[in-house]
């Protein structure tokens, strides 16, 4: 039976296309990309560098006009940026002057959630990422994992419905990486909800994913999907995780 769920689709890119104008003429940087991510998935969008992912996710965030296509969020066609859609960047860009309160009840204080909502609001999301006792900590106090940590709480704390992750652990040294996937995983598994993660490491890839949506060069498009079964919290060195691992770098190797 084809897709007996009880699950939705939450975002639908449907023959999604863009290009830039630029001096040199038109770049054509997503294809013809048609894709749907369902309630609580964690997708990560994987492919070669400069392949058009971060150009892909500000489409569905609303920061880029889709030349061609449409991208629906709950069912209603993205036009600009909004609260519903959540962004966490590779370098955070939190507020200096602000506390971890500060930034993380940013986005509800201007939509003007009365004070004691937003900070109790706040107050939850901060721990849920394991930074309670650093509610008054300024930003250049804290570790690149810790800012990050700080970028997750402030996305979440919009409550949007989805969250677009643009290699959020990038910059990070690889312990402090290894750390923040397993504690995405855990943050997200005690509350779900739909997550775009873009990443160019493959390990990263198969560690964090519900399904892995491999594209190709650019212009991109979707070249192959993979949804990855194995149980959470997964190990790096199991031999199926190694498999996979293999299998889908070859595919990408291949993502012309
Ligand atoms: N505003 C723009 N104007 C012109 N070209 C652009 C613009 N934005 C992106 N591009 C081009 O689109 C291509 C894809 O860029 P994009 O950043 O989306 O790829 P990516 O897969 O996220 O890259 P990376 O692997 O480095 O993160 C690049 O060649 C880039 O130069």
């Amino acid at each position: 039976m084809e897709r007996e769920r009880q699950v939705k689709d939450v975002i639908v890119c449907e023959n999604l296309q863009k290009s830039f104008e630029t001096e040199r003429g038109k770049v054509d940087v997503i294809g013809n990309v048609n894709l749907k991510i369902t309630e609580n998935e964690l997708v990560v969008l994987f492919g070669p560098g400069q392949c058009g992912k971060t150009t892909l996710i500000n489409c569905m965030a609303g920061l880029e006009t889709a030349t061609a296509g449409q991208v629906t969020v709950g069912g209603k066609k993205v036009e600009g940026p909004g609260p519903d859609r959540g962004v966490v960047y590779q370098t955070t860009a939190l507020f200096p002057w602000l506390t971890v309160m500060g930034n993380v009840e940013y986005g509800p204080k201007s939509q003007g959630v009365p004070k004691k909502e937003r900070r109790e609001r706040a107050m939850h999301y901060i721990k849920l990422v394991g930074l309670e006792g650093f509610e008054n900590a300024l930003p250049a106090k804290l570790s690149g994992g810790m800012q990050q940590r700080v970028g997750i709480a402030r996305a979440y704390c919009n409550e949007p419905v989805v969250m677009f992750m643009d290699e959020p652990f990038g910059h990070l040294d690889a312990q402090t990486r290894y750390l923040m996937q397993e504690e995405l995983v855990r943050i997200w598994e005690q509350e779900k909800r739909t997550v775009v993660f873009v990443t160019n490491n493959i390990e990263e890839a198969v560690y964090l994913a519900d399904r892995i949506v491999v594209m190709t060069n650019c212009p991109t498009t979707v070249k192959q999907e993979f949804t990855i079964d194995l149980p959470r919290p997964r190990n790096y060195v199991d031999p199926e995780f190694l498999r996979l691992r293999e299998e889908i770098s070859a595919v990408v190797d291949k993502a012309q």
